[in-house]
């Protein structure tokens, strides 16, 4: 028998919470559309969480709703246990670091980061103490004296991180922090933040739409697909078991066929079949249930080869490493593994097939 929970007393689950974050039943409309729907999200201390997905599925709109810029219509947010659904930015344990990082031009990087401890009214010893710190911690002390418009791009980053950081939030939140640097910045830059985040064991919430930037650095990725989260798991389940055939489109690359899989070869069905390029096997030898294809196209990608093979008016992507074959070639391509989808959802799990 239950009976009903007394008005203000702890919910349960709060109880249970570890001290990380939690949204429940989170709601949001804007311009009269359901932005967010019912979105729940459980992110365990010390975790780095990315929210994932295509461009206007909602990912900002939740991390503003978590870092207190936009109220949600419906639903609760605990940060280490406390209610903060209510409470403006600077009432919150946590800290966000902006996408075009809202740094003062005009100051130094010392006092951008300073900032938020002056309008918190710290003392200046302190102030003095804790920005030295936190710039040691992002190596940004040789700058303290420059101005955001004398560093570069890499390095205006990292005075965002720290001057989130030196509020010492319980939740760290970052709007695509790596969206305004190069390609090879973007790898160090985001190692680098992971390293930290580690070593600060700060539970950590970075929106990207940048799937290998989300998969490479997260404990845990939330994809996101129009106001709901599809799938919250680790990186490498998320890849070898998308439970979605959204999540299976969105991350990596699949080869998508309208049928069933047999095991072997993919044959009249009701499901959509999903068969990633690495579970193509290309031998110019025959093999049982391989299709008879021509090598139509080749693309060279450092350490392996993506392949495009076709028979009539099917075509496959499959990746090889070692020499690709040449060009028109005709060989045998197996099917490996497959992800099979009836209704969008996954029905059977991927398995190899031994010929
Ligand atoms: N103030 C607003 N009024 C009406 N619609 C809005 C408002 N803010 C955002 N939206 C809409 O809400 C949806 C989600 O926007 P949001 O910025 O959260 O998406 P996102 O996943 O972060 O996308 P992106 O990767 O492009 O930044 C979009 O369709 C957007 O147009």
């Amino acid at each position: 028998m239950s009976s009903p929970t007394p008005v203000g007393a702890a919910d349960p689950a709060d109880r249970a919470d570890d001290g990380g974050l939690r949204l429940t039943a989170l709601r949001k409309t804007l311009g009269g559309r359901t932005i967010i729907d019912d979105l729940d999200l459980t992110v365990q201390r010390g975790e780095l969480v990315s929210l994932l997905g295509p461009s206007g599925c909602g990912k900002t709109t939740t991390l503003r709703m978590i870092a207190g810029f936009l109220a949600p219509d419906a639903g609760r947010i605990t940060m280490a246990g406390r209610d903060v659904t209510r409470l403006g930015p600077d009432k919150r344990p946590s800290a966000m670091v902006f996408q075009n990082y809202a740094l003062w031009p005009h100051m130094t990087v010392a006092k951008n980061v300073a900032y938020p401890l002056r309008l918190r009214r710290k003392s200046r010893a302190e102030i003095a103490e804790r920005v030295e710190q936190v710039l040691g911690l992002v190596n940004l002390l040789h700058h303290r004296g420059s101005r955001p418009p004398q560093i570069s791009g890499g390095e205006q980053q990292r005075v965002a991180l720290a001057r989130a950081l030196v509020q010492e939030p319980d939740v760290l939140l970052l709007d695509e922090p790596l969206s305004n640097l190069d390609a090879k910045l973007r790898v160090k830059v985001r190692e680098d933040i992971r390293d930290l985040q580690q070593r600060l064991g700060i539970t950590t919430v970075i929106v990207t739409h940048d799937q290998e930037e989300a998969l490479s650095i997260s404990d845990r990725v939330a994809v996101m697909n129009q106001g709901r989260i599809e799938q919250f798991t680790t990186p490498a389940e998320l890849y070898a078991r998308p439970e979605t055939e959204f999540v299976a489109t969105f991350i990596g690359s699949l080869n998508r066929f309208d049928g069933a899989f047999d095991g072997v070869r993919i044959v009249d069905g009701d499901g959509v079949v999903g068969v990633r390029p690495e579970s193509v096997a290309f031998t110019t030898t025959p093999r049982p249930g391989a299709l008879r294809a021509t090598v139509e196209r080749i693309v060279p990608h450092g350490h392996f080869h993506e392949l495009r093979l076709r028979r009539d008016d099917v075509t496959l992507a499959a990746y090889v490493s070692g020499p690709p074959p040449a060009l028109g070639a005709v060989g045998f391509a197996a099917i490996e593994a497959a992800l099979v989808y009836r209704d969008g959802r996954l029905v059977r799990q991927p398995e190899a097939v031994v010929a």
